[in-house]
């Protein structure tokens, strides 16, 4: 007998294998990452969502902390074909449910063709189909989650010293650790400051550019964050990663819209317009940039053609919709953190003169 329920929007209620307990719900979504578990469910732009892993084995080589994204695990659920004692003790420990011993490639495929829906997971010994079903029945959209940065973002400003010359103001809307520390290992001193943070708390750390972390949920919903870049815009370098370009979009002018199930993987293909190549990427998003404003697309992704990079030499924006921090997934876009502090120790300005 089952002791564990997925029950989804479409009205299906799935069986599976209780791994950790707990109920609870969420937005249906999956990564096709084989490796990076670790990374994934500790990555903050998980926040509010359920994690289907595609891949059928997850927690193979072990939890080790030195690979998390942040403190704590930030999906919601996990599922999984098939997981290790490893990764089901570590989120049993963290108490978030987890279960396994289901056909992941049905719920898969489902979300490919009617989209990330709403979820509602039961499991444990108690645990009922109609608890599954009442959770679903109370999960909102993921557009309602309207302070989500509170959940994820740091509650005072800190300072990460890396010893350099350039000093950049991370808004901190959920950020991973990774694009913290790929910032400080090329010297940067990284000044992290909550999601909601004022044009007068960027001013007051006196940043060479300003840089908007990844997140969670919908961008339209990170307000002050808009306000922000609306502020420094054609002052300040701006940088951004996957919600930080979608946010600098919108403060620009430009907007973005949802996607039916979003990119979420390590093989994502992008081809950068100005050389040709493609390169692979990590990609954690289910929001697109629709309308790019005032910005110039540099970048696209080969499946679909949706925005992956955003520039403007007038006004000193380079944004990603992917992951250039690569944790985990291929190094090939490393060199962005790079351009990031080119911008900011200012020669592309004066080159552009
Ligand atoms: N990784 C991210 O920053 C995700 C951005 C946004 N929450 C989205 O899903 O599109």
């Amino acid at each position: 007998m089952s002791d564990a329920y997925i029950a989804l929007a479409d009205g299906r209620v799935l069986e599976a294998r209780a791994r950790a307990p707990g109920r609870t719900r969420g937005e249906l979504v999956f990564t096709t990452a084989y490796t990076g578990y670790e990374e994934s469910l500790t990555d903050p732009s998980y926040a509010e969502q359920i994690l289907t892993f595609s891949y059928p084995l997850i927690g193979n080589y072990g939890v080790r902390t030195e690979r998390f994204e942040s403190e704590s695990v930030q999906p919601r659920a996990a599922i999984a074909r098939e997981l290790t004692d490893d990764v089901a003790d570590w989120l049993a420990g963290e108490g978030v449910p987890a279960v396994d011993h289901v056909d992941t490639r049905e719920i898969v495929t489902t979300v490919r063709e009617e989209g990330a829906m709403a979820c509602g997971i039961a499991a444990g010994p108690d645990a009922t189909p109609e608890d599954a079903v009442d959770e679903m029945e109370a999960c909102k959209p993921m557009s309602d989650h309207v302070d989500i940065g509170a959940q994820v973002s740091v509650a005072e400003p800190t300072v990460h010293e890396g010893g350099g010359d350039v000093d950049v103001a991370l808004l901190d809307c959920g950020a991973k650790g990774s694009i913290i520390s790929s910032l400080t290992d090329r010297g940067a001193d990284v000044h992290v400051l909550p999601y909601d943070a004022t044009p007068e708390d960027v001013a007051a750390v006196e940043p060479d550019v300003l840089f908007v972390s990844n997140g969670p949920g919908d961008p339209e919903n990170f307000v002050a964050a808009q306000n922000v870049v609306d502020e420094f815009a054609g002052e300040l370098p701006l940088a951004g990663i996957c919600l930080g370009q979608q946010v600098i979009t919108s403060a620009l002018g430009g907007s973005t819209e949802k996607m039916a199930f979003g990119h979420r993987g390590v093989n994502q293909p992008v081809k950068d317009l100005r050389t040709d190549k493609v390169v692979m990427t990590t990609q954690n998003h289910g929001y697109t940039v629709d309308d790019t404003g005032p910005l110039e697309v540099t970048q696209v992704n080969v499946n679909d053609d949706t925005v992956e990079g955003l520039d403007s030499e007038e006004l000193d924006v380079i944004t990603r919709q992917y992951h250039p921090e690569a944790n985990p997934g291929p190094h090939d876009s490393l060199g962005f953190f790079d351009e990031v502090l080119d911008l900011a120790s200012s020669s592309r300005r004066v080159a552009a003169d």
